[in-house]
């Protein structure tokens, strides 16, 4: 594929994204310049793949990508337009308009500065976390000041596409709201209800599965990077936060009165519906995210089958369900305590699930249902 970045790009800062940037354009063949305080990331992109370091004989890089944690994004974009008059800079801090004000301040010459901010990552910081295709099919957000130079806002147009992400332009402000409800609250949500974890009992622990998994993914994220993150963004992380005190107030409400009931039928009038609305109204939000692929949220039906826990069983299912001729849009698997057995759960689009579990008994296979 031929792509319409030109280079030199000079990747400042090659932890994860920096270095993931690296190795999506090196791939491509564009000349990828790494610069980083830490030699050790620095050695560590490079040995990746992610590009060559730079040095005092480097070209004139015609785009910079600034990687480093937010709360020195700005004076780093500040340094890097002065250091090289004719490229374009961008960012990817995952907070706008605090990088913004802060260039502002400063002075900066944002004809030539395009805040940016693509929607990947991983709960792993580092080079060696980099992968290239981080970006693919991800939103990648444009935040145009209003004096931005068209040439810098097409050069990092052009960067999102040629990772293979989709460029979204938004206003800054738009995006610091959004970004805290779909990205920095959840995180923390994350972080809270795992760090309830910490007293709780081994035996309680045993009894994990893939429910807990899922909602405290996110909690082993680095807690510099999000610190950093959080306190810059905190006027718009705040105003989710106090909607969801609000919301866990009422529930508790509710949950107080049940507590005071010797029964169901004896709950003050209203309290149960209330818990029902609260679980029933995160159904509704959830069913607003958006599919892999943009599109809106498919509804798919899991097909779950015992899998024995031998080598090459796993890859014996998947071909039943290819010979099936049933397409998998999802799998995921747990493993069930102390028992030489896993469960994978097999998403498939609705009118395949009845086939794909006929097919799957007559080759041997239980499923669980
Ligand atoms: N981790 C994620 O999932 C995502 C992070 N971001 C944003 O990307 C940026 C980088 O994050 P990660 O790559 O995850 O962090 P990271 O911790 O993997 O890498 C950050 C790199 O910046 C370097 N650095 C520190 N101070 C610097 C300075 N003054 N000048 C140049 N480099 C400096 C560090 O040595 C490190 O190598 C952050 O602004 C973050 O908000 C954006 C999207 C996703
Ligand atoms: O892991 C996930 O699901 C993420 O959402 C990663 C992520 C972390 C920080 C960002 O600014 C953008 C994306």
């Amino acid at each position: 594929m031929s792509v319409a970045t030109v280079g030199p790009v000079r990747v400042v800062g090659t932890g994860l994204l920096g270095a993931s940037v690296g190795l999506a354009l090196a791939q491509h063949g564009v000349d990828v310049q790494l610069e980083d305080p830490s030699r050790t990331a620095l050695a560590l992109a490079r040995d990746v793949g992610a590009g060559t370091p730079a040095d005092a004989s480097s070209p004139a890089p015609a785009l910079v990508v600034v990687a480093a944690p937010p709360d020195v994004t700005a004076d780093v974009v500040a340094a890097s337009l002065a250091a090289h008059p004719q490229a374009v800079v961008t960012d990817v801090a995952s907070v706008k308009g605090y990088v913004l004000a802060e260039l502002r301040a400063a002075g900066a010459d944002l004809t030539r500065y395009v805040g940016s901010h693509p929607m990947a990552g991983r709960e792993r910081s580092g080079p060696s976390a980099a992968v290239p295709g981080l970006f693919v099919g991800r939103p990648w957000v444009i935040t145009d000041s209003g004096e931005s130079g068209e040439d810098a806002v097409l050069a990092v147009r052009h960067l999102a596409v040629d990772v293979g992400a989709v460029p979204v332009v938004m206003d800054t402000d738009e995006h610091d709201a959004a970004v805290a409800v779909v990205s920095h609250v959840p995180q923390l949500a994350s972080s809270l209800v795992a760090a309830r974890l910490r007293a709780a009992d081994d035996d309680a622990l045993a009894l994990a599965g893939q429910g807990l998994r899922d909602v405290t993914r996110l909690a082993a994220s680095d807690p510099a990077l999000w610190t950093s993150i959080l306190a810059a963004n905190a006027a718009a992380v705040r105003d989710v936060l106090v909607a969801l005190r609000e919301d866990l107030d009422v529930v508790l409400g509710a949950l107080d009165l049940a507590a005071a009931a010797t029964g169901p039928e004896d709950v003050e009038l209203g309290a149960l519906a209330t818990i029902a609305r609260a679980i029933a109204d995160g159904g509704a939000g959830a069913a607003r995210i958006p599919g892999k692929h943009g599109g809106a949220h498919k509804r798919y039906t899991v097909v779950t089958v015992l899998v024995p826990d031998r080598p090459g069983e796993l890859a014996r299912l998947l071909g039943d369900v290819g010979a099936a001729g049933v397409n998998l849009e999802d799998l995921q698997l747990e493993h069930a305590a102390g028992r030489p057995v896993g469960m994978a759960s097999i998403s498939v689009l609705p009118g395949r699930a009845e086939h794909l579990e006929t097919e799957l008994t007559a080759r041997g296979w239980r499923l669980v249902s």
